[in-house]
């Protein structure tokens, strides 16, 4: 009787009002103020956001047992469709009216050929030459502010380098001179993830947070940005109509062939809005992710003169002096910048909650009972802070995975910044290639200083709001040509 008594046990919970439950208690930055809380009420939390019952796991040990042991679907596409494309509410691809589980299958068969299509190791290979033309453009426009003595904005770099590289390589597309350029996409693609991120009185009162967000102008924001993401992909179709010119099928002429082809998919036939829905899980699940990770790793590394110096002069000395680009080839050599990725990973993972997970069976994780339809955070940010982990875990110290085989490919539960399980990020190695990429060059090319009259306790590490947490200011340094 004892143990079934413990097995109907929920986990602790921090107390809540009526109706908005523990929604106060999270504020901007929801992945610190559940970290607090998770110090107080443990790795297993139970909280409610307004109407919506939730769990929180806080500890790689908890986080395995949900992510591994456990059957439950995330639908995050499907959400977002709900959530922003759909209702009178939003621009609206509102005809997706998608059931729960055959949504579930589609979304499987639709990852599958993502995975084959636009993540394969193949195809990331074969964009090499991309990536390398793209580096090369970057590396000269620093190489100007290097003669200028000039700072250079690092967070904008590495978005741009990102926005080029992925879009050239999934979407055939080059945005000199044509559709948008570098500067309006990366605007557009910040200002979707702010209102992704943003919190939505809509997501949580479904029955009148609306009015709430009129009130508040999140409304016509992202009602504009929909609208503008809308028109770049309208342009986009319109350009590959045109045929491709190198002959070579991207993402976009693969999904447009399906439509035309009237394929089906899970349950039924897929259509432009579904398209659209794809490019923009795939656009906003590729580019931030990648270019705030280089950003957090310089500022790490400005901060940690000692590590600095150790990255630059490994890789210096492991390349010669006579690169003009450090490769894709040559990466699996450079073990200490490997280190430095996975530590600004620990501390930094771009999508500090992951993305949430409905439990779709009971289960028990420590003991405690969680039911069917609470939705599940796994806090990633809060594991890479965890003391019973990680030894002095606010100490940025790449050496500490020296002596173990941690990695940051979801078989670790320490260490998450891609997730684990049946949703993990499918573009893992594309964004660890990516990282390890654009890194390697910007430190091999260059040694970098704070810009005149700052010192390094200047540099501060806040974080920004959003469905991925890039740093809230831009990263500006000077460059001097190595
Ligand atoms: C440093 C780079 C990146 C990081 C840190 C990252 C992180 C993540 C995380 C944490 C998730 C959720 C996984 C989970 O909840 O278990 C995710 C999902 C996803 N990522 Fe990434 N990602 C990165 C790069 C990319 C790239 C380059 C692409 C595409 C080319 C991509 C496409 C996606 C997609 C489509 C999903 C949704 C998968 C699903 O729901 O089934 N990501 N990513």
């Amino acid at each position: 009787a004892l143990k079934r008594k413990k097995q109907q046990r929920g986990p602790p919970s921090p107390p809540g009002f009526p109706i908005i439950g523990n929604l106060h208690q999270l504020g901007d930055l929801s992945h610190q103020s559940l970290w607090r809380l998770s110090k107080k009420y443990g790795p297993v939390m139970f909280l409610k956001l307004g109407r919506v019952p939730t769990v929180v796991v806080s500890s790689s040990e908890t986080a395995k047992q949900a992510l591994k042991t456990m059957t439950f679907i995330v639908d995050s596409l499907k959400q977002m469709i709900v959530n922003h494309f759909s209702g009178p509410r939003e621009l609206s691809y509102n005809h997706l009216d998608i059931p729960f589980s055959p949504f579930d299958d589609y979304w499987k068969e639709l990852r599958r050929m993502c995975v084959q299509e636009l993540f394969s190791a193949k195809r990331i290979h074969s964009i090499q030459p991309i990536k390398d033309e793209e580096v090369k453009r970057l590396i000269h426009s620093v190489s100007e502010s290097a003669s200028n003595k000039s700072p250079v904005n690092l967070s904008e770099k590495f978005l741009a380098l990102t926005v080029s590289v992925i879009c050239k390589a999934a979407f055939g597309l080059s945005f000199q001179g044509t559709v948008l350029n570098n500067d309006r996409f990366s605007k557009l693609v910040g200002e979707a993830f702010l209102f992704l991120g943003s919190f939505s009185a809509s997501d949580f009162y479904p029955n009148g947070g609306w009015i709430i967000d009129r009130l508040t102008g999140l409304q016509g924001w992202r009602e504009r940005s929909v609208r503008d993401l809308d028109d770049f992909y309208e342009q986009m179709f319109d350009l590959h109509k045109q045929g491709n010119k190198n002959g070579v099928e991207d993402f976009v002429d693969l999904l447009l062939r399906l439509e035309k082809e009237e394929t089906v998919l899970g349950y039924g036939k897929l259509t432009r809005n579904h398209i659209k829905a794809i490019l923009m899980n795939v656009l906003l699940g590729a580019i931030n992710t990648s270019a705030i990770t280089m950003t957090w790793a310089m500022a790490e590394l400005m901060r940690n003169p000692r590590a600095m110096n150790k990255v630059q002069t490994k890789i210096r000395n492991q390349m010669g002096n006579n690169r003009s680009v450090i490769t894709l080839d040559d990466i699996d050599q450079l073990h200490y910048l490997k280190m430095v990725i996975k530590e600004t990973w620990r501390l930094h993972p771009p999508a500090p909650l992951l993305v949430p997970r409905e439990v779709i069976s009971e289960f028990e994780i420590n003991g405690y009972n969680i039911q069917p339809k609470t939705l599940l955070h796994v806090n990633a940010w809060a594991i890479g802070r965890d003391p019973d982990t990680w030894k002095d875990p606010e100490v940025f110290f790449p050496e500490r995975f020296m002596d173990n085989d941690i990695d940051a490919k979801g078989q670790n539960f320490e260490l998450l910044p891609f997730g684990s399980g049946r949703r993990i990020c499918p573009g893992m190695y594309m964004g660890t290639t990516m990282v390890e990429f654009g890194l390697a060059n910007m430190l091999y090319h260059f040694d970098w200083k704070l810009p005149e009259g700052m010192v390094v306790e200047d540099i501060d590490m806040e974080e920004s709001p959003g469905l991925t947490v890039g740093k809230k200011n831009e990263l500006l340094l000077v460059p001097m040509k190595y």
